[in-house]
């Protein structure tokens, strides 16, 4: 037997370990199973290159928990090590790698902003465990086992054993603040938290399995139950496989197998495959939106060689992506950084670049190849492609292929199919293309209405974003604007050349302005004397698209001109001096009377613009059945 001091600098080094890693005590079975992976991947691999002779079989790894003698044993049948090994690997290696570890990140304990997820390794046992044992034997010929001891002090014992089969077997000796790790459920939840999706076959107890009857059972005969192996894992997760080898109904399926609770199936799934310049696996899809979505369940999550390492994707995957589930998997994150580091870093950038165009092609396909499924799915996928298009000028300029337009009447145009549909229609005296839009078909029914009745085609816009949206995209095309119906009268919306003649004189307009001017608030209504078509409205109000859509932006954050959102809400009333019921406002000769009329015009006007509430509604109510009594 052999006694040693393992070779660290820092004595205190393992008081500090368990502190600075309090709150992730629990990664030490992953780190753990890792190893075991990693051993029995090895020997799979030398057994595939001729270097071991004879049949390895089915190697499995087997979690224990002997609550009695408060143990957790993790057992694999990999390479194992020999006593040199267990020196080398054990003692300098896994003991240096902690040390470093600790020193680099010591000072760092606040900055909530490292990922501590790995690195430490085996050390991490020493979280949960007041003793650690080793019992390991080589698949090396002649090797003999060892048996590894050490209790959390630099010192450590190592013997030689007997032991038949080849493989590790780690007794962790749990400490009596971590009796919870000894409770099936506890580590029923670990595993599946970071083990689900493991290479290798994990077996942590039996369960009862029902054999189906044979076809010449007797009536009323007991079906044959038997005990196997209790495997929580699946070690061939659909991400590890070839498109080729998968069908739809096999990425649904294995939706449903990483959000259980899930009962919506998803829209559509990219699967990602690259391995250069980094190496990348996954499947990500597009879910379907409900208002019961919550986006802090059920988020994508990033695994490394099928080892879960976090469901927080910031910074590794694009922002507007961050809705998406599924799961990425690569080894080329580095994890141990803050996150401001892990944006600067050239091959998370490639990688959250190459999620982008990944999407972007996918969407690209699916509306070449059916264009009908495409549009059903739109209301559910708009948001994420806005957000998109605003946020990623790469994503945008792709858009184009894909993003569409809806009308209120529910067709759906590509922006350049929209351009050449309303071009004639819809072409100002300035050669300007206005694309004219509604955020709600009830409110601003007459607005579309009266669009529609002139040959105009009206856009049905009401993502929240969208204002920012349209800005964007009168930035990027030349001449076009956007303008909601209810921005102005309709005559005004795409100003074309004719001049219509007003019933009223100049000097009778100049007469009624100041009169309507002082029945109505005027701060907050500017009144506007227009020439339109005798049978459109008297009075009708808008509000000017500058200016609501500048707040609007403010609203919904970034954009807009600083301080627009405190403004008062502004409108115009706009007065139709063709309209017979303007000209009797004008020739009324009492001023109770012609009060009376604008009152109840403006009124109306108010009321359908849905602007017009509490007493005054009362008021108006009121007044009106006097009005027919
Ligand atoms: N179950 C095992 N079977 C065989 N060798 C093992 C086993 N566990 C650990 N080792 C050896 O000990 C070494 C150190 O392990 P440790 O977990 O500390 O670091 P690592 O696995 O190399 O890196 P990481 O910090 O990423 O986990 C391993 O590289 C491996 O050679």
């Amino acid at each position: 037997m052999a006694t040693g001091n393992i070779n660290v600098t820092a004595e205190n080094i393992f008081p500090i370990i368990k502190k600075f890693l309090y709150s992730d005590h629990e990664i030490f079975l992953r780190e753990l199973i890792s190893n075991a992976t990693d051993a029995t991947l090895k020997l799979k691999h030398l057994s595939t290159l001729g270097e071991i002779k004879g049949d390895i079989g089915n190697p499995i790894i087997e979690i224990k928990i002997d609550k009695e003698n408060k143990e957790i044993r993790i057992i694999d049948q990999g390479v194992g090590m020999t006593g040199e090994e267990v020196e080398k690997y054990i003692n300098q290696v896994a003991f240096s790698g902690a040390e470093e570890f600790v020193e680099k990140y010591k000072d760092k304990v606040e900055d909530s902003g490292i990922i501590g997820h790995f690195g430490l390794g085996f050390y991490s046992s020493f979280m949960v465990a007041s003793k650690v044992e080793i019992f390991t034997k080589s698949f090396a010929e002649d090797s003999k086992a060892v048996r590894w001891e050490c209790d959390g002090s630099p010192q450590y014992t190592l013997e030689e054993i007997e032991r038949g089969e080849r493989g590790t077997e780690i007794v962790l000796h749990i400490d009596d603040e971590s009796l919870e790790f000894l409770e099936d459920s506890k580590i029923n939840e670990l595993l599946n938290k970071y083990n689900k999706f493991m290479p290798i076959p994990i077996k942590f107890g039996t369960r009862e399995e029902t054999l189906p009857l044979p076809k010449d059972a007797k009536e009323g005969a007991e079906p044959e139950k038997i005990t196997v192996d209790n495997i929580v894992n699946n070690p061939n997760p659909a991400w590890t496989k070839k498109p080729t080898e998968l069908k739809d109904d096999d990425y649904t399926s294995f939706y449903r197998e990483l959000y259980p609770m899930q009962f919506e199936d998803p829209l559509f799934h990219i699967h990602l495959n690259v391995d250069h310049p980094f190496n990348l696996t996954g499947i990500l899809y597009f879910p379907k939106l409900s208002k019961s979505v919550d986006p802090l369940k059920d988020k994508i999550q990033l695994y490394q060689n099928q080892v879960f390492v976090t469901d927080n994707v910031e910074g590794i995957v694009p922002d507007f992506l961050q809705m998406l589930r599924g799961v990425i998997d690569s080894p080329d994150i580095p994890l141990n950084v803050s996150r401001s580091y892990l944006q600067a870093d050239g091959a998370v950038k490639k990688i959250s670049g190459y999620i982008t165009r990944k999407v972007a092609d996918k969407l690209i396909s699916l509306f070449k190849n059916d264009r009908k499924s495409f549009e059903d799915r739109w209301d559910d996928i708009k948001v994420i492609i806005e957000y998109g298009m605003l946020s990623e000028d790469k994503f945008f300029e792709k858009s184009d292929k894909f993003a569409l337009y809806p009308t209120v009447d529910k067709e759906y145009f590509t922006f350049s199919e929209l351009e050449e549909k309303i071009k004639p229609a819809q072409t100002d005296k300035d050669n300007k293309l206005i694309v004219l839009y509604a955020s709600d078909v009830k409110t601003q029914h007459s607005y579309i209405d009266a669009a529609k009745d002139k040959g105009y085609e009206v856009l049905l816009l009401d993502s929240p974003i969208v204002s920012h949206l349209i800005q964007k995209l009168e930035g990027s095309k030349e001449n076009i604007q956007f303008v909601r119906v209810d921005a102005d009268h309709i005559d005004n919306l795409i100003k074309k050349d004719e001049d219509k003649i007003s019933k009223l004189s100049d000097e009778e307009k100049e007469t009624l302005k100041p009169i309507i001017e002082n029945a109505i608030p005027k701060e907050t209504y500017t009144v506007q004397l227009e020439a339109m078509d005798s049978n459109a409205n008297p009075f009708i109000i808008t509000q000017p698209e500058f200016m609501r859509r500048m707040k609007e932006m403010q609203a919904t954050g970034g954009g807009g001109m600083m301080g627009m959102g405190n403004f008062p809400e502004m409108y115009n009333l706009v007065v139709n001096t063709n309209n017979e019921l303007v000209s009797e406002i004008l020739n009324t000769k009492t001023s109770k009377k012609q009060e009376r009329l604008i009152k109840q015009a403006f009124d109306l006007a108010r009321l359908s613009q849905n602007l017009l509430k509490g007493e005054e509604l009362t008021n108006f109510i009121k007044r009106s059945f006097q009005m027919i009594k």
